[in-house]
């Protein structure tokens, strides 16, 4: 089966610094995999790249058997998270379109078709009863389901969202992750799906990306959110506790991460 998303002795570089390399990741069709790392590690990097926004410095990288390139509708993507501006002149409905035919190439749905693909994916991420409020005026949480209906709307091949759980509250952050696990189990659409807080995404991840000082480990949550394996990969002393079906991890700090961001948020 042609893997959704294939990075093949991928390396990433911005100049003279290396964000990581010699990275191999065949993510399936229907595959939820979480990405995780401390800030600065390279995961918005990772999607630019399947986005076709940032080359490789080795490599290659596919989607869908063919190489990333712009544009490509066969990715939906949800950006990080920005609160949209009050005045903003669209509606909800409006918002999830573009996610259809907001792209400069490509054929145009019929409206009566596109208007009824658009209802049904309201509908499935519960949006149905502000679909024609303006934007600016719903709650972030509200406009983050928007966004994820945007992701998924065009029935894409791999759906990479970048923290979309950012300041959502507990209820809406399980919400969305759920939205997007069971868009992959209708559509067949490979998640990818960046988080700096794996619990969210504990019953739906099939495996964990964590990429840590330019170095990364790859496999199911078990395998790779445990005090070992962390240690392992920060070289230094990283505690895995759980509690209450949740993970906390504490300590963490590697050498060449960000300067800023010595522990992982989920530790606080
Ligand atoms: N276009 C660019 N040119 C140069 N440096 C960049 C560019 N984009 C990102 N960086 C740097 O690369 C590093 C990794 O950035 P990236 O956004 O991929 O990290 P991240 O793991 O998503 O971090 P966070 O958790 O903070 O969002 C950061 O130090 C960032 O400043």
């Amino acid at each position: 089966m042609t893997p959704a998303l294939r990075l093949a002795g991928a390396s990433l570089a911005y100049g003279e610094r290396r964000l990581w390399s010699g990275l191999d990741l065949d993510v399936a069709p229907g595959e939820f995999i979480a990405v995780l790392g401390a800030n600065g590690a390279g995961k918005s990097s990772l999607l630019k790249v399947a986005l076709g926004q940032q080359p490789l410095e080795r490599g290659s990288v596919e989607v869908a058997g063919r190489p990333a390139r712009r544009g490509d509708r066969r990715i939906g993507y949800v950006p990080q998270q920005k609160g949209l501006d009050r005045d903003t002149p669209l509606r909800a409905r409006d918002l999830v379109r573009l996610g259809l035919d907001g792209h400069r190439w490509g054929p145009l749905l019929p409206s009566r078709a596109a208007r009824a693909r658009v209802d049904r994916v309201l509908a499935a991420v519960g949006a149905t009863d502000y679909a024609d409020a303006p934007v600016g005026r719903l709650s972030g949480g509200e406009q983050q389901r928007l966004r994820v209906a945007q992701s998924i709307v065009g029935d894409p091949a791999l759906v990479l969202a970048d923290e979309p759980l950012l300041s959502l509250d507990l209820h809406h952050a399980a919400a969305v992750s759920a939205l997007l696990h069971e868009s992959r189990l209708r559509t067949g659409a490979a998640v990818v799906f960046v988080t700096h807080d794996v619990n969210p995404v504990l019953p739906y991840a099939d495996r964990v990306l964590y990429l840590a000082g330019g170095r990364f480990r790859v496999g199911t949550p078990e395998a790779v959110m445990n005090s070992a394996t962390l240690t392992e990969l920060y070289g230094s002393p990283v505690e895995v506790l759980r509690s209450g079906g949740r993970l906390l991890v504490a300590g963490g700090a590697a050498p060449s991460d960000h300067p800023h961001a010595h522990d992982h948020e989920e530790a606080s």
